[in-house]
């Protein structure tokens, strides 16, 4: 009962963005995607979520995603994107209702179990007071956190998150990640990407580092969050603190390797090679 992704592979555009990832999901877990900019996280969700087209094999639930329907992929995984811009002049409640429509035939009118998991959907991203509002006219964290809501009133056992924190005040980041966590403990697995290292360490109960297009690193948080692993993926150099149950991690500069080269690597698996 896991999400299953074996020897995955993407190529766009020519270019070979994803190498050989490997990597599982456990329901009940929050599993942590970090890596330096470029180097495949949202390519990798795009792949699993079918928006992109992967050599190798996902499953989930025992099943091989690629051969579903969009419908029946709408059951199985809800997906909140790094662009986060509302564009419908809609109610925010009627934004967040989007979610239930794989659940709905055709035409057919919302039940009581699609208006309350809207209603906690609403309340979990704490947007309910914001729901008779436009959903265009609301901040950019606003409009975040209300298509964090439509997601998760998808009611998904995979939720895939890309950057669900990005833009958030540190109060929104907590509760973003707390809502995440929430989600896993009923038996839900939550993929999640994320760039604040402390939030991913706290939060997460394991992480995958992506570096290149390659899994450099998995592992629970404290396995991972030692200062050569930091320095390798992202060229910096850290403090890390054990404070309460976690870790704190600050980046306190780069290393000499990211001074002289602070972007991703240029990619050694372009056409040509293999
Ligand atoms: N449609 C595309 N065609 C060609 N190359 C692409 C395409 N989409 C992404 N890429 C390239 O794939 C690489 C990985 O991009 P991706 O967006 O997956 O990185 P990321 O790890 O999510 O980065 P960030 O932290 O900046 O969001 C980048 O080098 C990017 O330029």
């Amino acid at each position: 009962m896991t999400l299953e992704v074996k020897n995955v592979m993407v190529e766009l555009s020519g270019r070979r963005i994803l190498r050989s990832v490997s990597f599982a999901v456990e329901p009940g877990e929050v599993v942590g995607l970090l890596g330096p900019n470029g180097a495949g996280k949202s390519t990798l969700m795009r792949a699993i979520t079918g928006q992109y087209p992967a050599y190798g094999s996902i499953r989930l639930l025992c099943q091989d995603l690629p051969q579903l329907s969009p419908k029946r992929r709408a059951r199985l995984i809800a997906y909140l994107p790094q662009t986060r811009i509302i564009s419908w002049p809609m109610s925010v409640r009627d934004t967040v209702a989007l979610g239930r429509l794989p659940w709905r035939a055709f035409g057919q009118r919302m039940t009581e179990a699609d208006h309350q998991a809207v209603q906690d959907a609403l309340a979990l991203m704490d947007v309910a007071q914001l729901a008779g509002r436009k959903a265009t006219e609301l901040s950019g964290g606003e409009q975040a956190r209300v298509l964090a809501a439509r997601a998760v009133a998808q009611d998904t056992p995979l939720l895939v998150a890309d950057e669900p924190a990005s833009g958030l005040d540190p109060a929104h980041q907590i509760m973003m990640m707390d809502a995440l966590r929430r989600i896993a403990r009923k038996g839900r697995m939550v993929l999640v990407s994320l760039h604040d290292l402390t939030l991913a360490a706290r939060w997460c109960d394991r992480l995958i580092l992506l570096k290149d297009g390659d899994i450099a690193g998995c592992g629970a948080p404290e396995e991972l969050m030692q200062p050569e692993r930091l320095a390798e993926v992202f060229g910096i150099r850290a403090h890390i603190a054990r404070e309460g149950d976690g870790l704190v991690l600050a980046p306190t500069g780069l290393t000499e390797a990211g001074l002289r080269q602070p972007g991703p690597a240029p990619k050694e698996s372009d056409p040509g090679r293999d």
